[in-house]
C-alpha cells in the first residue's frame, strides 16, 4: 500500500510499552471503563471492576464528541482527575479521548494513553499534534474509513514523530441496522498484514448492545486482536452515555474469566484477575457496588408498592396479614442464605412502614379530596409508629 512508509509492515511487529504494560506482545491487554466519566465514585468502582477482571487500562471519556449537541458533552478537567485518581488507586494505566488541540494539551501529560476517536480519525491537524507528543495513541478507525485511510491516519502520527500508535477497530457503518455498527473483524487481519502496529478491538461501540459483547470479544481475540477496549459501567441503566452497550461489573468480570481459554487457543495469553488480588480497597468498592444495588432495588420495590397503593382504598393501605407472610417467607430465605433471621425481622417492619406512608402520600397527591380520610387513617396508623 503506497505511502505507508512508517506504518507499513516491517520484519518485526511493534510492541508498545507503557509503564510495564506491553501492547502487541503475547499477552492480550484488556482495557475497560465507562464511556463517559460521571463521578469519582463511578470511576473508582469502574477501576475496581477492571482490576478485578485482570484489566490493565482504565478508560473514561471526559471530552465527548457526541452525535447530538444536546447530549452530555463530558466533565472535562474535573472528570480527568477522577479518571487519573481511580486508575492510580488500582495501579492501572488510563486512557481518554482528545477531540482538539486544547483537549490534547490538557490531558497529554496526565494520562498514559491518548485516544483519537472514530470521528476525528481524519482530523489531520489533530493527528499531527498527537504525533508531536510522546504519549502512545490509540487511533480508532473512522465510521466509514477504509483500512487504507485508517493506516494513512496512523502514518500522520508516525510521520510527526510519535512511533507509539495502537490501531483500534470499532465497527464501521454499513446497511445493517441490527447493530450500531458492523464489527469488521477481517480488518484486524488486514491491518496486521499491512502494518506492524498493534491492533485492538472495541466491540462495545461496534455492537451498541451488551448481549453481543462477550462473543465479539472472543472472536476478536481469535481473529488476532492484541487487546480489547470494552465499556463497563457500575450501573449501565444510569449511564449518561452508551448504557445499552455497557457491561455490568459482573458481566465484565465474567467475560474476562472466559477470555483466557480463547487466547490460549490462538497461542496468546490472558490472565484474568483472580480472587487473590482482592485488596481492602477493592473489597470496599465491591461493598459500595452491592449497597448501591440494594438501594436501587428498594427504590424499585417502592415503585411497585405505590402501584399496589393505587389498587386499595385509603383505609386499607396497611395489611398486617400480608406483612407477616412476607416476613415469614424472608426469614426462611435468610436462614437458607445463612443470614441471621433477625436481620429480616428488624429491617422489614421499617420498609413496610415507609411503604405504607409512601402509598398514602401518593394516593393523596392524586386525590387530595381524601385528605380528611387520611386523618382518620393516621389516627389508626400514626407516622413513625412501629
Ligand atoms: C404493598 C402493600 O401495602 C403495604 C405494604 C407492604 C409491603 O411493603 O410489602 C405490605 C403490605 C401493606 O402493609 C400490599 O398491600 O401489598
Amino acid at each position: 500500500m503506497k505511502d505507508l512508509r512508517l506504518a507499513g509492515l516491517k520484519t518485526t511487529r511493534s510492541t508498545i510499552e507503557v509503564k510495564g504494560v506491553t501492547i502487541g506482545g503475547k499477552e492480550i491487554i484488556l482495557m475497560g471503563g465507562p464511556c463517559a466519566v460521571e463521578s469519582s465514585i463511578q470511576m473508582s468502582q469502574s477501576a475496581a471492576t477492571v482490576k478485578q477482571a485482570g484489566g490493565k487500562i482504565l478508560r473514561g471519556g471526559v471530552f465527548k464528541p457526541r452525535t447530538s449537541p444536546y447530549s452530555f458533552q463530558g466533565l472535562g478537567l474535573e472528570g480527568l482527575n477522577y479518571l487519573v485518581q481511580a486508575a492510580k488507586d488500582q495501579d492501572l494505566l488510563c486512557v481518554t479521548e482528545v477531540i482538539d488541540a486544547a483537549s490534547l494539551e490538557l490531558v497529554v501529560d496526565k494520562v498514559d494513553i491518548i485516544q483519537i476517536g472514530a470521528r476525528n480519525m481524519q482530523n489531520f491537524e489533530l493527528l499531527k499534534l498527537a504525533g508531536k507528543s510522546k504519549t502512545p495513541i490509540i487511533l480508532k478507525r473512522g465510521l466509514s474509513a477504509t483500512i487504507e485511510e485508517w493506516l494513512l491516519a496512523a502514518e500522520y502520527i508516525l510521520a510527526a514523530g510519535n512511533s507509539q500508535v495502537i490501531l483500534c477497530e470499532r465497527g464501521i457503518r454499513t446497511f445493517e441496522p441490527s447493530t450500531r455498527n458492523t464489527l469488521d473483524l477481517s480488518a484486524v487481519g488486514v491491518a496486521k498484514e499491512l502494518s506492524h502496529l498493534p491492533v485492538i478491538v472495541d466491540p462495545s461501540h461496534a455492537a451498541g448492545r451488551r448481549d453481543l459483547i462477550a462473543a465479539l470479544s472472543k472472536a476478536a481475540i481469535a481473529a488476532g486482536a492484541d487487546g480489547l477496549l470494552i465499556e463497563t459501567h457500575p450501573n449501565p441503566a444510569e449511564a449518561t452515555s452508551d448504557g445499552p452497550q455497557s457491561l455490568t461489573p459482573e458481566q465484565f468480570v465474567q467475560l474476562a474469566g472466559e477470555l483466557g481459554v480463547v487466547a490460549e487457543a490462538v497461542n496468546r495469553v490472558f490472565a484474568c484477575g483472580g480472587q487473590n488480588e482482592d485488596t481492602l480497597e477493592s473489597l470496599r468498592t465491591q461493598i459500595d457496588q452491592v449497597d448501591q444495588r440494594i438501594l436501587e432495588n428498594l427504590a424499585a420495590r417502592m415503585e411497585v408498592v405505590r402501584k399496589v397503593g393505587d389498587k386499595k382504598h385509603l383505609n386499607q393501605v396497611k395489611d398486617s396479614k400480608r406483612e407477616k407472610e412476607i416476613i415469614q417467607r424472608l426469614v426462611n430465605l435468610a436462614t437458607e442464605l445463612q443470614l441471621p433471621p433477625e436481620l429480616v425481622r428488624k429491617i422489614y417492619p421499617l420498609i413496610f412502614e415507609s411503604a405504607v406512608q409512601s402509598q398514602i402520600k401518593s394516593k393523596l397527591v392524586r386525590d387530595p379530596e381524601q385528605e380528611l380520610e387520611l386523618e382518620l387513617e393516621l389516627a389508626v396508623y400514626p407516622i413513625g409508629s412501629k
